[in-house]
């Protein structure tokens, strides 16, 4: 685990692979959730590329910065730790506000980007009320609060039983952080409207979803997909928000099936 100030802020990462020629590919979080997501995916592509994991500003061992928050003070820290390391050409796979904060980062600084897995989000998230109605909630109750309604988006109920303990374990990642970062990035996907941006990107993408996806549903994945375009639409069974979690195998054979079409792969 490293931490480097970026923009103010620190951040908490893991980076493998640096100094060698193999494919930089950085994954890019959700809300409320921390860089060990991406775990079974990281071990799996080890060895294969130089692979960068972070906890964005407000989650996980990250410092909390100012609030209010943007998309683009998210993808102002992504690209502040990609030049930190010299990354360049880069394959971004953002999962949520990581699929925001991935076309933020397209927006400002294309030049970083080879090609982007979006898995489980769009270039407009949610509404206003929406929104409003989520911070007011954790800013009264706490996340705790808000628990069951999120996990319900995260997971299917198959997943959600109380005998499984990789579920209580993310349930504890979910109420772990910190409300300001947490209200401050739903602040800051309330606000952002990606859609010229989606429509712009001229590198290859992917876009993934979970079929029972309570957040970011299929269709809504696929509005995405149809703005986008060089991008892939496919539906992963048996899952809901998070994927790389729930249905690990599946998300990396579609991760690895789309890596091997990229140019050079
Ligand atoms: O918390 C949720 O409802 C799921 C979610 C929305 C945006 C994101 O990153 O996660």
């Amino acid at each position: 685990m490293k931490f480097t100030r970026i923009n103010g802020v620190v951040l908490a990462h893991d980076i493998q692979g640096l100094g060698s020629d193999k494919p930089a590919i950085v994954f890019i979080n959700s809300l409320g959730t921390d860089r060990r997501i991406w775990d079974h995916v990281v071990a799996d592509l080890a060895g294969e590329f130089t692979i960068l994991t972070y906890d964005k500003r407000g989650h996980g061992l990250s410092g909390i910065g100012q609030s209010p928050y943007r998309i683009e003070d998210h993808a102002a820290d992504l690209a502040g730790l990609l030049d930190h390391y010299g990354l360049k050409n880069v394959i971004l796979c953002g999962l949520s506000v990581g699929g925001l904060i991935a076309l933020g980062l397209y927006k400002a600084r294309p030049d970083l980007i080879r090609a982007v897995v979006f898995a489980d989000t769009a270039h407009k998230i949610g509404t206003p009320e929406f929104w409003k109605a989520r911070i007011e909630a954790v800013e009264m109750n706490g996340i705790e609060g808000i628990l069951e309604p999120v996990m319900s988006r995260w997971f299917t109920p198959t997943y959600r039983t109380l005998d499984n303990a990789d579920y209580e374990g993310y349930c504890n990642m979910l109420v772990r952080q910190p409300v300001p970062g947490y209200a401050s990035t739903c602040a800051a996907i309330r606000d952002a409207d990606f859609t010229e941006t989606a429509r712009s990107i001229a590198v290859p993408a992917l876009c993934v979803v979970g079929d029972q996806d309570g957040s970011t549903p299929p269709d809504l994945v696929r509005s995405l997909a149809d703005l986008v375009p060089q991008a892939g639409f496919e539906v992963i069974e048996g899952a809901a928000h998070i994927p790389c979690v729930e249905q690990p195998a599946d998300f990396i054979a579609r991760l690895r099936r789309f890596l091997n079409t990229l140019p050079g792969a």
